[in-house]
């Protein structure tokens, strides 16, 4: 998971996601809304939801056993997933909803959390009735917490996060398993009862697909909890109960499936296993919207073969990148040119260039980084959404935001016109990508409407103080403010003048690989180009700029992708020294100063 997410930081709300157990008073009111009352039993659960499970179950409920980092997940997919561990989970009382209305905290501790209980003496029974066996229940072992934040603002969605950085389970996720079931068996098992079915045949059906039980925790599920399950329904209607259709009572064998039924196609078999689709007689119920799984990709989806993967991922960062030595994100540099260096015909006009292979490529790249810088030249000229649809990644097939790069946007006088009915902004509000961060420079007039308008769909202003000796924003300051946002890796797009002030050797520095999209034309005079400064040696005579290395070519459709490594700055030490830095920080209007990173 990328550690920048989409909802507007806890921080936004008052809450120090990592330290701070409880938000504070001011920030958070106690809820009483009924959503944070205990779930009840879910009627419209069935055999559906072992046999077509929610996809990746069995990796999702580790990532939510254990929390690593932080989790997001739109909603529809968080309520799909959380009945799969509330075993494990146990809410706790303190939740609350923030003066905006729009955030709802919640906290669970783990079940081994609670004191170890130990019956007392079991008090007599009536006569004939046998004994209770209670059991001691184990507890007091387990000190791992963890927070979910609901958003409910310009888009909506879940952040699940651990209480405390180095936080774990004593235990593994078997061993809850092993004492607890979730909520969708036992729901599963009691709508099956109420169907009409004996215990005995549900819990042979459950057991059916055994791999599949297990991912949905059901490792330990016994014919008790079927019963246990069903037992108030069952009381007054012992005798109408019935195997499934398909299944056969087999003295000594118990539940067993009638080999007559066994020639059926499999996936007839599924739907007889399912009273809900065959059976006229059992009460059917649809299942929320929230509960099915999207089978097909959006139809903007694109697809990168593992196999033109494999060349590009050398220049990439690696899963789980970290920051340099120097604490820098990896960056990579990337746009697509004509043959004549244009990136668009006229300024202010976008233009495709990358044929439908490379634009795949594109957001192949863009799956791999964190975080998406563009100039506001770009952002006013394209109206981008900037977001990643290549299939898999959230949005597309995937969950949450995962795979899903922050935008961020170079825009020091903060001109960028954003509005709701921005592409970037729509994106957002569709699941499909992150909300943009803006850097801006001290200074600004900051039209506090469009502050408003961009926290209420997860983004936010970042301002910066360090210029360089034409009053740019510096790169290596840039880059340090997203790095101590959580970014470990950036992928910078463009335009012209971001991409040419990078090539500049006192930036280049900064960039660990380029992949350049060449693609088969000429866009004439009065296109914009990419054309950094060039540099004389220390003799006065014209020198190449940069010479990548460690470069590789890769024909797509009809265009060429090439990649490659700039240099190691050693090599440009025969050219002219770069201009002396600026002041690191400027007044601010009204008299104000910046002193370092600010967001809002
Ligand atoms: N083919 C491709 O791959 C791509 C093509 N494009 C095309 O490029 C064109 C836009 O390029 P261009 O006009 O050069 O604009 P850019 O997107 O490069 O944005 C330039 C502006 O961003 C701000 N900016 C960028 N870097 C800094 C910095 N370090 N410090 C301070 N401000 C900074 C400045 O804003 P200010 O002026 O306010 O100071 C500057 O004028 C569009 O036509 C777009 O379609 C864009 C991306 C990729
Ligand atoms: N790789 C590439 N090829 C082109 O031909 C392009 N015009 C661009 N432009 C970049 O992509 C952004 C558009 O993104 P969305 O498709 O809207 O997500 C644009 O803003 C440029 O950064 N890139």
């Amino acid at each position: 998971m990328s550690a920048s997410h989409p909802t507007p930081d806890a921080a936004d709300m008052g809450l120090d996601t990592q330290h701070q157990e409880f938000p504070p008073a001011s920030a958070m009111e106690p809820l009483q809304s009924p959503q944070h009352l205990p779930a009840p039993p879910d009627p419209t659960r069935s055999m559906r939801d072992l046999h077509n499970p929610p996809q990746q179950l069995a990796d999702m409920r580790q990532r939510l056993f254990e929390v690593k980092e932080k989790i997001e997940l739109q909603i529809d997919e968080f309520e799909r997933y959380w009945p799969y561990v509330d075993n494990v989970w146990v809410r706790q009382h303190k939740a609350g909803i923030d003066k905006t209305g729009k955030y709802i905290t919640d906290y669970y501790a783990c079940r081994l959390q609670r004191p170890t209980y130990t019956p007392k003496p079991d008090t007599p029974r009536r006569e004939g009735q046998p004994t209770r066996k209670k059991q001691i229940r184990e507890g007091g072992t387990c000190q791992m917490r963890l927070k979910t934040i609901r958003y409910e603002g310009g888009y909506r969605g879940y952040t699940v996060m651990r209480i405390g950085d180095d936080a774990q389970h004593s235990h593994d996720l078997d061993h809850i398993d092993k004492i607890k079931r979730t909520s969708v068996l036992m729901d599963i098992a009691r709508s099956e009862v109420m169907k009409g079915y004996m215990p005995a045949s549900v819990f042979t059906v459950m057991n059916e697909d055994y791999d599949k039980l297990c991912d949905a925790g059901g490792k330990y599920l016994n014919r008790n909890d079927v019963r246990n399950a069903s037992q108030h329904w069952r009381q007054e209607r012992k005798d109408d109960l019935r195997v499934h259709e398909g299944y056969k009572y087999d003295h000594g064998n118990g539940i067993v499936k009638d080999d007559e039924d066994a020639s059926m196609p499999r996936d007839l078999q599924q739907a007889a296993l399912d009273p809900a689709l065959t059976n006229t007689d059992a009460p059917v119920v649809a299942p929320p919207a929230a509960m099915t799984v999207p089978q097909e990709y959006p139809p903007d989806a694109l697809a990168f073969p593992p196999d033109l993967r494999e060349h590009l991922d050398p220049y990439l960062p690696p899963h789980g990148a970290t920051l340099s030595p120097d604490g820098l994100p990896h960056v990579t540099l990337t746009y697509a040119t004509s043959l004549d260096s244009c990136l668009s015909l006229a300024p202010g006009l976008q233009t495709h260039l990358s044929g439908l292979e490379s634009k795949a490529m594109t957001h192949y790249l863009r799956s791999k980084h964190e975080a998406l810088i563009i100039g506001v030249g770009t952002a006013t000229a394209d109206d981008p959404a900037l977001n990643c649809r290549l299939q898999g990644v959230g949005g597309y097939g995937g969950l949450g935001w995962d795979g899903q790069p922050r935008p961020v946007i170079i825009d020091p006088n903060a001109r960028w016109m954003i509005t709701p009915q921005s592409k970037i902004i729509q994106t957002v509000v569709k699941g499909q990508g992150r909300a943009p961060w803006v850097i801006i420079a001290p200074g600004f007039a900051m039209d506090p409407n469009r502050l408003e308008m961009l926290k209420h769909y997860g983004g936010k202003y970042l301002g910066l103080t360090q210029f360089d000796a034409r009053y740019r924003l510096r790169w290596e300051a840039i880059l340090k403010a997203l790095a101590a946002e959580g970014i470990k890796s950036v992928m910078i797009e463009g335009g012209a003048m971001v991409i040419s002030d990078l090539l500049q050797p006192e930036n280049s520095r900064f960039v660990n690989s380029v992949v350049v999209t060449v693609a088969p034309t000429y866009l004439g005079r009065g296109g914009v180009a990419v054309n950094p400064v060039a540099r004389p040696d220390h003799t006065g005579r014209p020198h190449p700029l940069v010479r990548f290395e460690d470069v590789k070519w890769l024909p797509l459709g009809s265009d060429a992708v090439m990649a490659g490594r700039i240099p190691a700055p050693t090599l440009f030490q025969n050219q002219m020294p770069a201009p002396q830095m600026a002041q690191s920080h400027v007044p601010m209007r009204h008299g104000q100063e910046f002193t370092g990173v600010a967001s809002s």
